[in-house]
């Protein structure tokens, strides 16, 4: 990332901004169609998978022509995201500011290929925790391995934050339709309501605690793991019993022991694997145990098959890198603030709360809010804003071909579609003046009560979508579709010279936090910090006393 010119100084950037002021203002996506007979098929990328179907991008619904579309492949070129990305698959220190590798590639490495990092081959390492993962999720879901009073373990509590909760917590959800019969639960808020909530439905015969920590220092995650332990032994009282419920998800071997847990039921990973990139390790154990370690394998799979195609495709046929480019037109060029991901999929449901911190801890530095709720809720929640407000905001429409539940005969799932077909419609084409008027006056209204409602009724329009379709929600198309939007999430930090790796930006808080947690301990009137967070401190603590 280092030797590249800043990025408002890339003679290809700069012609892509000449050519924007020229020509931004007047690109209309439903004229552009209107023109061009084969816009679909220039605009739409299939990707098709061993076993479980295509997955379709279609990236035609955008505000691009083709010569703006060529300079921002150029652009993708001239900042080297082929070197970088080459960088990253071959074990270099690519996240500089923390001086380490970013490997999450090879933990799905299928293939078994040696990565190297400082010559010392990954492989064997990630193999021995995939294996140690396999038998453990076996012995739990075969009842060998059983609680202190010998019954089989039915709920397993993932306790974590940040990647250490999010991504095993939507990919269990994402996959509910492959459940073992294990009952998962998550844990991450410092707020004792999540504990107490979640500890009230369970029993400690049968129930498993992960501790999920790559540092195993998060203030969150050993809070909620001490009430855990202590919560099980008030009810058991031998220490020796702990080990049968408690594992631990971790690189730091010591903090573990330290806490209690057996490090021989401790599940490694590594610095080379990011918090948000880490659903592919160890920290997806509590995935395992949710849908089986044949499809968490499964999942790897998918995710594999995206990085071959990350790491082969051209960049014009190359999907991560698509979505990568039409983001930064929409972001750098057209001012975008935001992106909306909507799965038109109830298993999606924490999808866009995942890529939350998957793209805005990672390039939120410099790129931009993302947001979604799953489709349709999110049609009756805030579309408004994406059809008639004044801010763009470009949207992914994410939905399965095929429905797990075809309930009512699969007539749901195609009004399901039918939804999700119509909004990007929708977005793109409006409704013109005269298309409102005739509306209106089909309804039989005229004169000035027509006028006045007219402009309300108008939609411009030219609202930019991307579909993406998978046949169905399967371990490996979501693997695919993770790694797809990771792959973005780089190819997106290379252009605009972030590291997506590090994220400095959120040790402010926890440090002022530390400090202030002393001054809530003691009956001290606090008067060292500025007078509104005195004045707060200080709320609290007369309404303690
Ligand atoms: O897994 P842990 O070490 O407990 O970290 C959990 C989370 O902590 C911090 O908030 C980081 O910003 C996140 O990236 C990380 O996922």
């Amino acid at each position: 990332m280092s030797g590249k010119v800043l990025l408002s100084q890339d003679p290809v950037y700069q012609q892509i901004q000449n050519y924007f002021k020229e020509n931004g203002a007047s690109i209309n996506i439903k004229k552009i169609f209107q023109e061009d007979d084969i816009r679909f098929d220039k605009f739409s990328l299939k990707l098709s998978t061993p076993e479980d179907g295509d997955i379709l991008l279609d990236y035609s619904k955008n505000r691009i022509t083709d010569d703006a579309w060529n300079m921002l492949l150029e652009l993708a070129e001239s900042r080297d995201v082929v070197k970088t990305r080459n960088d990253m698959f071959n074990g270099e220190r690519i996240n500089i500011t923390e001086n380490r590798a970013v490997l999450h590639v090879a933990l799905r490495n299928r293939s078994n290929k040696p990565i190297l990092v400082d010559g010392k081959d990954v492989m064997p390492e990630v193999n021995a925790v995939l294996a140690h993962m396999k038998e453990f999720t076996e012995q739990i879901l075969s009842g060998v391995w059983r609680g202190y009073t010998n019954k089989k373990i039915s709920d397993v509590v993932n306790i974590g934050i940040g990647g250490s909760d999010l991504g095993p917590l939507m990919v269990s959800e994402a996959l509910k339709a492959y459940n073992t019969g294990i009952r998962s639960h998550f844990v991450s808020n410092v707020d004792g309501t999540h504990i107490a909530e979640t500890l009230k439905k369970l029993d400690p015969e049968t129930t498993l605690f992960i501790i999920a920590s790559k540092t195993f220092t998060t203030q969150e995650t050993i809070t909620n793991a001490t009430a855990a332990k202590n919560w099980f032994l008030e009810r058991c009282s031998e220490k020796e019993h702990v080990a049968k419920h408690f594992v631990a998800l971790s690189t730091n071997k010591e903090k573990v022991a330290a806490f209690g847990i057996d490090t021989k039921n401790m599940f490694e990973f590594w610095d080379w694997v990011g918090g948000r990139y880490s659903l592919w390790s160890a920290i997806g154990l509590s995935i395992s145990l949710a849908i089986g370690f044949d499809n968490f394998e499964k999942l790897l799979e998918g995710a594999h098959y995206m990085d071959n195609h990350f790491l082969t495709a051209p960049l014009n046929e190359n999907a991560p890198v698509i979505l990568a480019l039409m983001g930064i037109w929409y972001s750098n060029f057209f001012g975008a603030e935001t992106h909306a991901l909507l799965p038109y999929d109830q298993y999606l449901h924490r999808f866009a709360a995942y890529f939350q911190q998957g793209d805005m801890e990672s390039n939120g530095k410099g790129g931009p809010i993302v947001w979604g709720e799953p489709g349709t809720n999110g049609q009756h929640a805030f579309y408004q804003l994406i059809h008639q407000g004044t801010r763009l905001i470009p949207c992914d429409f994410i939905a399965p071909v095929i429905t797990h539940n075809p309930v009512e005969n699969g007539a749901m799932h195609k009004i399901l579609l039918a939804n999700y077909l119509a909004q990007t419609e929708a977005l793109m084409m409006g409704k013109t003046e005269d298309q409102a008027r005739g509306e209106l006056e089909k309804a039989g209204m005229s004169g000035e009560q027509l006028e006045k409602l007219l402009p309300h009724k108008v939609f411009t329009g030219n609202r930019p979508t991307n579909s993406i379709l998978v046949k169905k929600v399967t371990p490996f198309t979501l693997g695919a579709l993770i790694a797809m939007y990771e792959h973005k999430i780089f190819t997106q930090g290379v252009i605009w010279d972030v590291n997506s790796f590090d994220q400095w930006g959120v040790e402010l808080g926890k440090q002022l936090a530390k400090a202030i947690e002393a001054d809530l301990v003691n009956s001290n009137k606090i008067t060292s910090h500025d007078s509104s967070t005195n004045g707060l401190i200080n709320f609290i603590k007369t309404h303690w006393e």
